[in-house]
């Protein structure tokens, strides 16, 4: 049980990779001392009380220079521990983690400021702390400052800087540090989206193809944005640990029931007050809303699925390709028009807009009994960045009557690719976009003076 992290272990400096190997943790545990005790339950079923809360259970995992790796997890689920314990601000109960070359944390940086100090003086004093002499800093300082933002405030006590001055000075500092691995925690940077990218711009610069990230948030955007790799941590353990995308798109459809695809409940044969029960179980609630429900269901959804743009089922689609809602449906009577219509909200339940039928293929709409599919296919950057949930409708003009309505049938997450191709919605703003949609409008400009 180290009581300190070592900076590096010789016999592990290189790795059985082509890269270093840069962190080697392994078998990280955590117990933290709580006052009033918990009582649990040992795998011989003996309970007893436990006067300690478990918030990191034997984590193990490799970093090899270059890794962009990603932290996430549920809220409390350990990562502000682990990072603190990799920026050795804190002690692990048990297990070990090897650092080898200089890393920054962001922790540390902003946390070690003295508030007396004047900005300037806890730059010096920051810097020198992580290895740096006085004319390198001399020499970066000007560049430090700019970078903040900060102006003029950098000759004023650190006491007076706001939490958002504060942590840009921060991460200025860590930015310009030359770190082999830079340790970031969200948390601490809320606020300041587009400093955070500069940040991490700045890191790519300083670090070229070696650069090392490790980036703890909650935020899948962020982490497909930034990472290249993630490891999703649950209740003090790493559950996975493996390409963005792949553990990305598990933790939504786990943790935000993200799925890609309906299939219609069999059908049995039961009651219609039992029907209504059922739909109101568990996964997209179905709902008939039915003024000609005496004569049997009109229409009834069978499958939904999002395909991307190569026709393939995704849970994830990218911001600047199109993506489609593809959906099939019986048609139940005759002559009743039957037409599919669409609801998209985002994850907070705004509602993005909602698509009616249009298929010139059916110009006198469906009033044929047979099963049908149709795609309604979304166009590229129109939607913002997120979750987003698909209501299927299934409705007959002439009257207009909504006959059965599948709530979040199908969901899926819009995400913003890596690279900074400025064809994308984006342009220069590195912010996240506020608002529902982020189109890419079309902007024409002539000079008139
Ligand atoms: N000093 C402490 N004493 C006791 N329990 C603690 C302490 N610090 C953290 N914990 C507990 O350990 C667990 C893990 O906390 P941690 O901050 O690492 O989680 P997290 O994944 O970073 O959470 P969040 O996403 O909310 O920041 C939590 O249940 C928290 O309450």
């Amino acid at each position: 049980m180290p009581d300190t992290l070592p900076q590096s272990a010789p016999e592990a400096a290189a790795g059985d990779d082509e890269r270093k190997l840069v962190m080697d943790v392994r078998g990280l545990s955590k117990r933290y001392k709580m006052t009033s005790p918990v009582t649990r339950t040992d795998k011989d079923g003996n309970t007893f009380k436990d006067t300690h809360y478990h918030a990191l259970k034997g984590v193990s995992f490799k970093v090899w220079s270059g890794d962009r790796v990603g932290i996430m997890g549920h809220n409390g689920a350990g990562k502000s521990t682990l990072l603190k314990i990799l920026s050795r601000v804190l002690n692990p109960s048990d297990g070990e983690a090897f650092i080898y070359g200089r890393a920054t944390s962001l922790l540390e940086v902003g946390t070690g400021f003295n508030p007396k100090m004047t900005g300037r003086q806890n730059v010096y004093l920051n810097a020198a702390l992580h290895g740096l002499t006085r004319k390198e800093i001399d020499r970066r300082m000007d560049e430090i400052v700019a970078f903040s933002e900060i102006g003029r405030f950098i000759e004023e006590p650190v006491e007076t800087y706001s939490t958002g001055m504060r942590a840009r000075l921060g991460f200025s500092v860590a930015a310009h540090l030359d770190p082999d691995i830079l340790m970031l925690d969200e948390v601490l940077s809320v606020g300041d989206a587009a400093f955070q990218k500069k940040c991490l711009q700045r890191m790519d610069e300083i670090t070229g193809h070696d650069r090392t990230l490790v980036f703890v948030s909650h935020s899948t955007g962020a982490i497909r944005r930034f990472c290249d790799r993630c490891i999703w941590i649950d209740h003090g353990e790493v559950v996975m640990d493996d390409d963005v995308m792949s553990v990305t798109e598990a933790y939504e459809a786990q943790m935000m029931n993200v799925a890609a695809t309906y299939q219609a409940p069999e059908k049995t044969e039961t009651k219609t007050d039992e029907k209504k029960k059922d739909a109101k179980a568990e996964g997209p609630k179905a709902s008939s809303l039915l003024e000609a429900e005496a004569e049997g269901p009109v229409a009834e959804l069978v499958t939904a699925r999002v395909l991307d743009d190569a026709g393939q089922i995704a849970r994830s689609v990218k911001i600047d390709m199109p993506c489609a809602i593809e959906i099939a449906y019986d048609v139940l009577q005759a002559d009743k028009r039957v037409e599919p219509a669409l609801h998209v909200r985002n994850e907070i339940g705004d509602l993005m807009f909602v698509v009616a039928f249009t298929d010139g293929d059916y110009p006198g709409a469906i009033n044929e009994p047979g099963r049908y599919k149709s795609r309604a296919q979304i166009p590229p950057n129109l939607l913002n960045e997120g979750l987003h949930y698909v209501t299927v409708a299934m409705v007959t003009a002439d009257p207009m009557v909504r006959h059965q309505s599948v709530d979040n049938a199908v969901s899926f997450s819009v995400y913003e690719p890596q690279g900074d191709d400025l064809q994308r919605a984006r342009g220069r703003y590195s912010r996240n976009f506020p608002g529902g949609l982020r189109p890419r409008m079309d902007w024409s400009t002539e000079r008139e003076s």
